[in-house]
């Protein structure tokens, strides 16, 4: 386990303690600390167009589009008669997630999903496999006769990204292919709202089991809502799932107001925090918010400017950190918010994956107090039921950071980890 950032530190960590056994790359869940993920197995087939495409097959922009195999074949044929492919690279909004997680904690991760279980050189399956860490323990996949889903990634010029997605056989997980041991082991367990749109597939009840052992045995289950229309078109399933089994709740601005019905964010995400714990929602160039609850007796004041918005003074408790809302004697809720790292880089050329980075840093903040508690657990560090880490406010500038290198690297998913000379995120912050 990496620390998520070194402080001018007061707590013990014990980052570089030999471990006791031989290293495995299966995950054991009495000895590593780890996450797991479910999705729906996507490889990215990713191609520059103009707008007028996305018109000329009825696909809405920013959004992901579920198309028939006829409409994807179209697609995939004229973007190949055009010459506009770019690359393949593994997708889906968990694996980026989970991936990204093992790159920055330096740690394991399980996946569970779909995969070919024959798998031929230049196949979706091929690519997903070889750009996803060797920490991403697949050992628990579910073996399928077809190919991965296909999620092709359509970037027009403004570096916006639209998905058309060919699911293949990636919503046949079924439950036999959900370890309760492993779950129960988690640090957390994440997962998206996409397998709601699969009605009749095995993948939704796969996906609720999984939320059900994870509740079961205290594991933080986090989820993350995908995309406007699945939001809009689902609403009332969702919020039954998120109110019986959501721990913590990451959008985007556009997931939140089809959710809520509110536009400003930090009213949504008020609203929002009567069902969760944690909310975090990312708002493009805007930056991302952070808001939770902490206990009253546990409430730290910030000494960064106090800012109002669609909440007055709203940052005044973001020094504090996440709790649990039913272990906290007299809940209150703190909003913390981050404007883009160094207003994020000069040329954006795709946001794909800009959302999952920050999320995993807040995965990798949460499995590092988890962490710590098994390694210290008398440590004062614990002396509330804590959730995270770290404070609502350094959780942000962390995500921010991470969404940051997300579009800097121009890829959705981290090929290395944060630099070493910044890991405080402290001094080097603000200066370009
Ligand atoms: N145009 C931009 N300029 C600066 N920073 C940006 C921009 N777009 C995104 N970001 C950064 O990336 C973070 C996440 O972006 P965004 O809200 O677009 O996520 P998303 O829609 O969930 O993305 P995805 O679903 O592709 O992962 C933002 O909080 C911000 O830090
Ligand atoms: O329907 C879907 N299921 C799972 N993942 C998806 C779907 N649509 C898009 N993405 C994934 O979202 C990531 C960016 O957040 C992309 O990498 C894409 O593969």
């Amino acid at each position: 386990m990496k620390f998520p950032g070194q402080r001018k530190i007061k707590h013990y960590f014990p980052v570089s303690q030999p471990k006791p056994v031989l290293p495995t790359s299966e995950v054991q869940p009495d000895k590593d600390t780890y996450i797991v993920g479910l999705d729906e197995t996507i490889v990215d087939v990713v191609a520059n167009v103009s707008d007028e495409f996305l018109n000329t097959f009825n696909i809405k922009k920013g959004l992901s589009n579920l198309v028939d195999a006829d409409t994807a074949s179209a697609i995939y044929k004229e973007l190949t008669a055009q010459g506009c492919i770019s690359d393949h690279f593994a997708g889906g909004t968990i694996g980026n997630t989970i991936h990204n997680y093992s790159v920055l904690a330096d740690d394991k991760s399980v996946l569970l999903g779909v995969m070919s279980a024959n798998i031929t050189l230049g196949s979706p399956a091929y690519h997903y496999i070889c750009h996803t860490s060797s920490k991403v323990d697949m050992n628990h996949l579910q073996g399928v006769p077809g190919d991965i889903g296909r999620g092709i990634t359509l970037i027009t010029s403004d570096g916006e990204r639209t998905f058309a997605i060919a699911p293949g056989d990636m919503d046949e997980l079924n439950t036999d292919h959900i370890p309760e041991n492993i779950i129960a082991g988690a640090a957390a367990l994440v997962t998206c709202a996409y397998p709601l749109r699969h009605q009749g597939k095995p993948i939704k009840s796969a996906m609720i089991e999984a939320l059900k052992y994870a509740h079961k045995h205290h594991v933080p289950t986090v989820l993350t809502l995908g995309t406007k229309h699945l939001v809009e078109e689902h609403k009332e399933e969702l919020l039954k799932l998120i109110k019986s089994y959501v721990s913590v709740l990451a959008m985007n601005e556009l997931e939140a107001e089809a959710l809520t019905g509110l536009s400003d964010p930090l009213q949504a995400a008020n609203a929002i925090l009567n069902h969760v714990d944690i909310v975090l929602l990312t708002v493009g160039p805007d930056g991302m918010y952070l808001c939770g609850h902490t206990d009253d007796e546990q409430k730290r004041e910030t000494t960064n400017p106090i800012k109002s918005g669609g909440l007055a003074d709203f940052n005044r408790w973001e020094f504090s950190r996440p709790m649990i809302r039913e272990a906290c004697s007299k809940p209150i809720k703190v909003f913390s918010h981050i404007d883009p790292y160094m207003g994020g880089p000069e040329k954006i050329r795709n946001t794909n994956g800009a959302g999952d980075g920050a999320l995993s840093a807040l995965l990798h903040d949460i499995s590092a107090n988890h962490f710590h508690k098994e390694t210290i657990p008398n440590s004062s560090k614990h002396s509330a039921p804590f959730l995270a880490y770290s404070s609502f406010a350094q959780i942000c500038k962390y995500s921010n950071r991470v969404s940051y290198e997300i579009l800097a690297q121009n890829a959705s998913r981290l090929s290395r980890g944060l630099p070493e000379r910044e890991d405080s995120l402290e001094e080097a912050y603000w200066e370009r």
